[in-house]
């Protein structure tokens, strides 16, 4: 589903295009009318009027991942804490970023204990990894626990997307039939794969991506 048209390289974002909210409505019914949806990820919607459109519809959506996106890696702004908080309530997994926890909390969130204080805030029926960027420990909650996900830091300055990537792995692994701490764990695993294939590329004068497809290569 397109939600929005960006123009951006790896140092930015010079353009935005709001895809009307009837016209997501409608490539969403596309696919709900015809195929068999086993997973879902939602990342930048851009607008209060598309996250309605996509919470109206959220009892048809499986697997449900959010993935809050409010800034881009490069630094520019993509979205606005409204055009989220009406999908929180029907995320299986909500991924935020230590930002993105801490604009939906209205506090700061940097150390381990207030990612842990996060996760568990923003907790409901769903669960919630609040990930830690370069420091590759992310915090989970589900089912009321909280646990601490430390990951092989990967020294490179290609993380364009590493939550994107991560979230849509989580809702690839939801897709399978993994238990949400089994598809997180397996995500974070993909992730620095991804992220360790990318370490020596020099694309463009900010962070660049990941090598998605490594395993092919
Ligand atoms: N340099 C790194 N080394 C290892 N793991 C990393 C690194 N950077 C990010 N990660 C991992 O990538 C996943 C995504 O988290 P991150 O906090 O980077 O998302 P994000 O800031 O939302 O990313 P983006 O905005 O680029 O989509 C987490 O599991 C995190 O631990
Ligand atoms: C459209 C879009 N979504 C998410 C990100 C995360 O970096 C980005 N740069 N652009």
């Amino acid at each position: 589903m397109i939600t929005a048209v960006t123009a951006q390289n790896t140092r930015g974002v010079t353009a935005v295009h709001h895809v009307p909210p009837d016209v997501v409505a409608a490539q969403l019914d596309a696919v709900l009318d015809d195929l068999p949806v086993a997973g879902v990820k939602v990342g930048m919607v851009g607008s209060p009027a598309v996250a309605e459109v996509i919470a109206a519809r959220a009892h048809r959506l499986p697997g449900l991942v959010v993935d809050p996106v409010l800034v881009a890696t490069s630094g520019s702004r993509l979205s606005g804490v409204a055009s989220v908080r009406p999908l929180l309530a029907y995320a299986m997994v909500l991924t935020p970023n230590r930002d993105e926890a801490g604009a939906l909390l209205g506090r700061r969130v940097t150390t381990a204990e207030e990612m842990a204080r996060a996760a568990a805030d923003l907790a409901g029926p769903g669960s919630v990894v609040v990930t830690g960027s370069e420091a590759a420990t992310d915090v989970l909650c589900h089912d009321g626990a909280v646990t601490f996900l430390r990951g092989e830091p990967v020294a490179t300055r290609n993380n364009h997307g590493s939550g994107c990537t991560f979230a849509a792995a989580v809702a690839t692994r939801l897709a399978h039939g993994d238990a949400v701490p089994d598809a997180v764990r397996r995500a974070k695993e993909y992730v620095t794969h991804a992220l360790d294939g990318a370490r020596d590329w020099q694309l463009g004068g900010g962070p660049g991506p990941l090598h998605h497809f490594r395993r092919y290569a």
